[in-house]
């Protein structure tokens, strides 16, 4: 594939000189780039949506590449022209640029970067269509002189319709002899158009509006002109139904006002989008540490990279609202990623509450329309703030200012599956460069390489601005390490240490709030035979199955965290028959039926995956503990980030331990990100707060840095450590997954791909492996790995994927995860 950057030639067609264009076609049945002919009337750029014939098809393709030479492999007489330009311009090139860095990076066919990159069905099922452009049609005379007779038979067909439209496909039934050429003569006349309608479900909403047109209309009758008062007050244009809920009228006055020329009544779109109310905010006066970070990010000018190592609540969100204002006031936009869905509610409250509407929130979670709508706002190119998850390090932002990456360091900005798996940092870098603006990158905790890259290489654009302090003065919350074993000696046999349960007895005497962090969803981690020791497991995966129990009484059910399988608990061992079937490790639901126990009065929050999967969910239940109706907010990893609520004096993690002991050269890493954003959700106001932590393991070096709560200090060891086996960031991995549904074939496919890796002449790389994945088996399928280490400063350059494929055999499927994150 050739890149599309150099391509923003406009098609000038000069004399006889032919004009190809080079086509993304969207059709599963597409690879590569397929080449179309120019017809002579017609206009085609770079980034264009088009319409060519493909197979038996007209389907929907992108415009990338023009060129007046032909490929010499190719004979022009087999070449079929395009059929339409549906939309001119629709996406800037750079913005072409940045997905073909994608596609090569990363491995992915960019067609597929391009799906993942668009809303969903944005080219996929459109629905081409064709319209009269004008009521007013030249005298009979002159269309039939200026028209073949197909033309006129179009046009006839045309005008019979309501709308002035039909879809394509019944126009193809009308026995229209070649309707392509037919339309493109009667769209050089300008008589038709042809145009795209959107997929069924996201096509844009419509909705009667009423718009006044007279200021001061005579002769209405008192009801009428209370109505016509009413819409004058609220700026001349409502939409029907408010208008007629708000002035409690009929429609019929509405409409007598309509047939007195005074308003009218007219379908417009609705920008679909979240409903919410929040109240207006002003910036803040800055901190000290704020000002100076403030004062390095608007000096900047194109691009440039700055990590924000800002303290857990040192007021990152700040700098971020007040480095966003000027752009906007500027007429440019911002683009602000953030991990997960779970923390978006604040945060855009935050920014809604400083730029009201010019915020727009685009995750994976909208519904399809909702999307679409998001996406039509986004390239109308108003000066706007985009807060997103992951993917929305895409979004077709023309005229953008700035990317900010909020807590940089979480690994939800890898995409893991499928295909393109990219990092929303590694793309947020080189799209800073490609739209020539600044990055931040904030974090209490930033990732190793994110730290390694600003701090080692002195480059005049990159920079690092450290808030080392809370806001206010506040102080960071000591955290207090509870050795559980010395528990367990002094006779406490729950899993709430006392200095834990008196913290929680404290809470509630003095109307204070707390968030206890538990690794794991679910009751417990697994259940096993005290008997024979037989574990239960999934029959689809090699894990062991969870146990799920949402109160006391009810069922006890097994479920696969991998694959979903589900079953209820058997009452016997199904290895031995006996009834000592026991539950191990404590999940969410285990520690809320426990604590209700020891404290009958408590009143408790659940936050984890089970509980907030409708939409909605996390925003209903932090807006219920933020008001007070809760003492306890119990949750997983989702509460770790972002929750900013002045009221919470108290974090308890009833166990580090499963945190601490992962299986992956990051696992320290994590777990003191991890530990160390959950700790600071404490002593954010005005009451200074404190950390638990509960460890069977308290001499862990990773428990003994969140103590210090120093960052510097645990990063230098750390980064020892990675160096002594050159594991980034001091060097780079690929990792090769395989799998199969036959163990026989993924092991042998894996040793195949293996010697064509390393027998590679070219190879800069040393192989790990083929081995077994950790988790061998998951949703009946077989898993192997091949880890692939580069050294810096080389280019991850690997024998191409079509022939590891075809080593690997027709059996097994092959996908490449570079710089991965998980390597399970
Ligand atoms: N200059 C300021 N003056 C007063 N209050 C401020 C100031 N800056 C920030 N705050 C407030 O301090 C609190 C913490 O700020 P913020 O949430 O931005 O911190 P953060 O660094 O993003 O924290 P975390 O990384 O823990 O999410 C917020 O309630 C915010 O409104
Ligand atoms: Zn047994
Ligand atoms: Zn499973």
């Amino acid at each position: 594939m050739t890149s599309a950057s150099q391509s923003v030639v406009p098609n000038s067609v000069t004399g006889d000189v032919t004009v190809w264009v080079q086509v993304l076609v969207d059709s599963p049945g597409a690879q590569g780039l397929y080449t179309y002919s120019v017809p002579d009337n017609c206009v085609v750029r770079s980034g264009d949506i088009l319409t060519v014939p493909f197979g038996t098809q007209l389907v929907g393709g992108i415009a990338l590449q023009l060129c007046d030479v032909l490929p010499n492999d190719l004979d022009p007489s087999q070449i079929k022209p395009i059929d339409a330009v549906m939309r001119s311009a629709f996406f800037p090139p750079v913005y072409w640029a940045l997905l073909e860095r994608v596609a090569t990076y990363y491995y992915t066919p960019l067609m597929q970067v391009v799906r993942a990159a668009l809303p969903p069905r944005l080219l996929a099922k459109s629905q081409r269509r064709v319209r009269l452009l004008s009521a007013d049609l030249p005298d009979a005379a002159q269309l039939a002189e200026l028209l073949s007779p197909m033309g006129l038979k179009l046009l006839q067909i045309l005008q019979n319709s309501k709308t002035g439209d039909y879809a394509w496909q019944f126009l193809q039934r009308q026995k229209i002899k070649g309707l392509a050429k037919t339309v493109r003569e009667l769209t050089k006349v300008g008589l038709v158009e042809t145009f795209f309608e959107p997929p069924q479900g996201i096509r844009p909403k419509l909705q009667q509006a009423v718009t006044m047109l007279q200021s001061s209309p005579a002769q209405l009758t008192d009801r009428q002109s209370e109505v016509f008062e009413l819409l004058r007050r609220r700026g001349g244009e409502m939409w029907l139904t408010e208008l007629l809920h708000v002035s409690h009228a009929s429609s019929a006055v509405v409409k007598a006002l309509a047939n007195k020329g005074c308003v009218t009544i007219a379908p417009q779109e609705v920008l679909r989008s979240e409903q919410y109310e929040v109240a207006g905010d002003q910036a803040k006066l800055l901190t000290l540490d704020q000002q100076a970070a403030l004062a390095t990010i608007t000096g900047l000018s194109g691009n440039a990279e700055v990590l924000l190592h800002g303290v857990t609540g040192s007021g990152k969100t700040e700098v971020y609202l007040q480095a966003i204002a000027p752009l906007l006031a500027q007429g440019q936009s911002a683009l602000v990623l953030v991990p997960e869905i779970g923390l978006t509610p604040q945060l855009t409250d935050r920014f809604r509450a400083r730029f009201g509407d010019r915020v727009c929130v685009y995750h994976s979670a909208l519904s399809d329309g909702e999307r679409y709508d998001t996406w039509r706002k986004m390239l109308m190119g108003q000066p706007q703030v985009v807060i997103g998850t992951r993917s929305a390090v895409f979004a077709p932002l023309p005229n953008l200012g700035l990317i900010v990456l909020d807590e940089e360091h979480d690994s939800s900005f890898k995409q893991d599956q499928p295909a393109p798996c990219y990092h929303a940092r590694m793309v947020a870098q080189w799209r800073s460069e490609l739209e020539n603006c600044p990055l931040i990158l904030g974090s209490a905790t930033p990732a190793l390489e994110s730290w390694q890259h600003i701090r080692t290489a002195p480059v005049p654009q990159r920079h690092y601005l450290s808030l080392p302090e809370r806001v206010g003065g506040r102080a960071m919350p000591p955290v207090k390490v509870v050795d559980m074993r010395q528990e367990l000696i002094g006779g406490n046999r729950s899993m709430f240490s006392r200095r834990l349960q008196s913290a929680i007895r404290e809470l509630q005497a003095t109307g204070k709030q707390g968030i206890l962090f538990i690794h794991r969803r679910g009751y417990s981690t697994h259940v096993s035979c005290r008997s024979c020791g037989f574990v239960m497991e999934c029959p689809h995966c090699d894990v062991s199955l969870s146990h799920h129990q949402t109160h006391p009484d009810a069922m006890s059910i097994l479920r696969c965290h991998y694959c979903g399988y589900t079953q209820a608990q058997p009452s016997r061992c199904p290895s031995c028959d006996s009834t000592y079937l026991k539950h191990f490790g404590s999940g969410t639901q285990k520690v809320i039926q426990e604590l209700k126990r020891l404290f009958p009065e408590l009143r408790m929050l659940r936050f984890d995956s089970d509980t907030t999967r409708t939409k909605g969910a996390h925003r209903a239940l932090l807006n219920q503990f933020a008001k007070g109706e809760a003492d306890l907010l119990i949750g997983t990893q989702m509460l770790t980030k972002g929750i900013d609520l002045p009221q919470v004096t108290l974090v308890g993690i009833v166990s580090a331990d499963g945190v601490l002991h992962l299986q992956d050269f990051r696992a320290s890493e994590r777990a003191f990100q991890t530990l160390l954003q959950v700790a600071g959700r404490a002593g954010r106001g005005d009451e200074p707060g404190q950390v638990i932590l509960q460890t069977y393991t308290p001499e862990h070096p990773v428990v003994e840095a969140v103590v210090r709560q120093n960052y510097a200090e645990f990063v230098t060891a750390e980064l020892g450590l990675r160096e002594l086996l050159d594991y980034p960031p001091y060097g780079r991995l690929i990792l090769l997954r395989l799998s199969s549904p036959e163990a026989e074939a993924v092991e042998k496919g894996a040793e195949k791909v293996a010697s064509v890796l390393a027998a590679d002449p070219a190879a800069q790389y040393e192989i790990l492996g083929p081995a077994p994945a950790a988790i061998t088996r998951v949703a009946r399928r077989y898993r192997w790995q091949i880890m692939l280490k580069f050294p810096l400063d080389v280019a991850l350059q690997i024998p191409s994927i079509e022939r590891l494929r075809s080593v690997s055999g027709s059996l097994v499927s092959l996908s490449i995860d570079v710089d991965p994150m998980t390597i399970l």
